[in-house]
């Protein structure tokens, strides 16, 4: 599904009126009507009080339209217009003319107002969308400071008042604080990222019936990847089909007092599709792989090489024609020994074209010089799955806000030629043609250790079936998160860990 920033929402807008054709206010009917369709089902008539909030443009416009289509279901109802300008829509005006018709409107008009909640309120948010064009500050603030105060639930239509849809507000501005956000056909960028978590509360996207040919004709930048679109990816297996089929993966990954990383990894990848998979790891670990994985061959680094993972062995002999996909990182440590045996194995896989999945430790070693030379190495469309500190480590530097996060992660990936898998909630899949994925599942429950190491694994299968370097990284990102939310319900959130994760695994 694709983000559009807010002009492209407004072409989106004009084309339907235009093209289908309908009115504004028609539009803006099917829009609130959608809405009321989330609502009725969320809160229930007869449980609440609804106090409604409106602006002076067309979000206003919805909340009197909202507010007129709420009346007949029987909802107890007190809708409220903040006057903060002398500017009006003309949806707006119109829907006032005809909800005024059936119940009256109180205005607000300064900054002394009174409203008192009570414990059964909810509030719907509709004093400005995708219009905003500065922080706010007057009346408009002060009635966004008392909503927030009000201790009951606001539901945001579109976005909550005071936040930019698609660029990043200052620290002190004040923003709703939405239970939840019910918007309108098309994810806003603002929704994907972590700093405005407090504001959007739970998103949802309702349909009303934009363009769709419209929309299939922007050059999107930014997508957020449905759990339809994704599951179209998984490739069926064929009767005839046997262990060679789906590939013999490469697992780099361990070392003394790391073991458990491998396993996590090498049991995601063979519950993840694989035909075949060897860990290439410590001698030590052998027994401990054996033991706990049984289905997964062991290839141990030449005695004489120490408990920390550091391997000389790769040649084009014991490489080539054997693997389908290496995946190098979880628990090796960082050493320079161990960054020379990676990046000799890098070395090799270009060489060789095998997809590589780079990961954890694998990409801390890669940051170690200091003018970071080793990422030159990295063979191109390879996938990298750095949490956010691993990604400071690549870059050398911070960013200030989430935006220029998405910035740097765009650049990254299109300069390495790499893609990258940015991890956390919405994990952000970062293309070589400049364009960022947003995942669609997962929960709080996998910010635990042991959790990447998992998703190293199942991507690395992914990879050595044949999926194309993008493919793996939607589709395993995804999957990762769909088994981490089946863990939840079965473990909840707090209880689960990484091996909940893999239990989970089904596509
Ligand atoms: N265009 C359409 O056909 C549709 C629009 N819809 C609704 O329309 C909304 C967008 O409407 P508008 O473009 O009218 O935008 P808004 O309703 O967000 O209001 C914009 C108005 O407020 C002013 N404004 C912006 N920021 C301000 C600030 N900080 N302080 C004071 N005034 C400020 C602007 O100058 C403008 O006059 C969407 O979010 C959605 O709710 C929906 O009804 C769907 C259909
Ligand atoms: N709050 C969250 N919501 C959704 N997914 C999360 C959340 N926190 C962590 N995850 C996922 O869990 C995994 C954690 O990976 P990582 O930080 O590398 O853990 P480790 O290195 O300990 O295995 C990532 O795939 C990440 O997307
Ligand atoms: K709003």
């Amino acid at each position: 599904m694709k983000i559009l920033f807010v002009n492209e929402i407004r072409e989106a807008d004009a084309y339907t009126i235009l093209h289908e054709p309908i009115d504004s206010i028609d539009l803006m009917e099917r829009a609130s009507s959608a809405f009321v369709s989330w609502f009725k089902e969320n809160y229930l008539v007869g449980n609440y009080k609804v106090k409604i909030f409106c602006g002076l443009g067309d979000n206003g416009g919805d909340g009197l339209a909202i507010a007129r289509m709420l009346h007949p279901l029987g909802y107890d109802l007190e809708v409220f217009v903040v006057k903060f300008s002398k500017k009006i829509s003309e949806n707006f005006d119109q829907n006032l003319y005809r909800l005024e018709k059936q119940i009256p409107v109180k205005i607000i008009d300064n900054e002394s107002f009174i409203v008192n909640f009570e414990k059964k309120d909810v509030i719907i948010d509709a004093l400005l969308g995708s219009g905003l064009s500065r922080s706010l500050e007057g009346l408009l603030k002060s009635v966004v400071e008392k909503l927030n105060e009000s201790e009951v639930p606001i539901i945001s239509v579109d976005i909550p008042s005071g936040l930019f849809a698609n660029k990043s507000n200052n620290l002190s501005d004040t923003i709703i604080k939405a239970t939840h956000t019910v918007s309108f056909q098309i994810p806003k960028l603002a929704f994907m990222l972590p700093q405005n978590a407090e504001f959007v509360g739970d998103w949802h996207i309702v349909d009303i019936g934009l363009n769709e040919d419209f929309i299939e004709k922007v050059t999107a930048k930014f997508f957020y990847s449905t759990p339809l679109e994704v599951e179209k990816l998984i490739k069926p297996r064929k009767k005839f089909s046997h262990k060679g089929t789906f590939g013999h993966a490469l697992l780099v990954s361990g070392s003394y007092g790391m073991m458990g990383a491998a396993i996590l990894s090498a049991r995601a990848c063979m519950r993840s599709g694989v035909g075949k998979l060897t860990v290439h790891s410590i001698p030590s670990g052998l027994a401990i792989m054996q033991m706990l994985l049984p289905e997964a061959m062991y290839w141990e680094t030449a005695s004489g090489e120490s408990d920390l993972f550091i391997s000389t062995q790769y040649n084009i002999e014991n490489i080539a024609n054997k693997f389908q996909a290496v995946g190098i990182g979880p628990g090796l440590g960082v050493n320079i020994k161990i960054k020379e045996s990676i990046e000799q194995l890098c070395e090799l896989c270009a060489e060789l074209s095998i997809p590589m999945v780079i990961d954890a430790d694998a990409l801390n070693n890669l940051s170690m010089d200091e003018n970071r030379e080793s990422l030159s190495k990295i063979p191109k469309n390879s996938i990298l799955t750095p949490h956010p500190k691993e990604f400071q480590n690549l870059l050398n530097k911070s960013w200030k806000d989430d935006y220029e996060k998405l910035e740097l992660l765009t650049q990254f990936a299109v300069n390495q030629g790499v893609i990258v898998c940015l991890k956390g909630a919405n994990t952000a899949i970062a293309l070589p043609d400049g364009t960022i994925h947003f995942n669609s599942s997962g929960n709080a429950g996998m910010a635990k250790a042991g959790s990447g190491d998992v998703l190293t694994g199942m991507i690395l299968a992914l990879l050595a079936q044949g999926y194309s370097p993008k493919e793996a990284a939607i589709l395993g990102v995804y999957q990762h998160g769909l088994a981490g939310d089946k863990a939840a319900q079965n473990r909840g959130m707090n209880n689960m860990i990484a091996s909940d994760i893999i239990e989970n695994i089904r596509f």
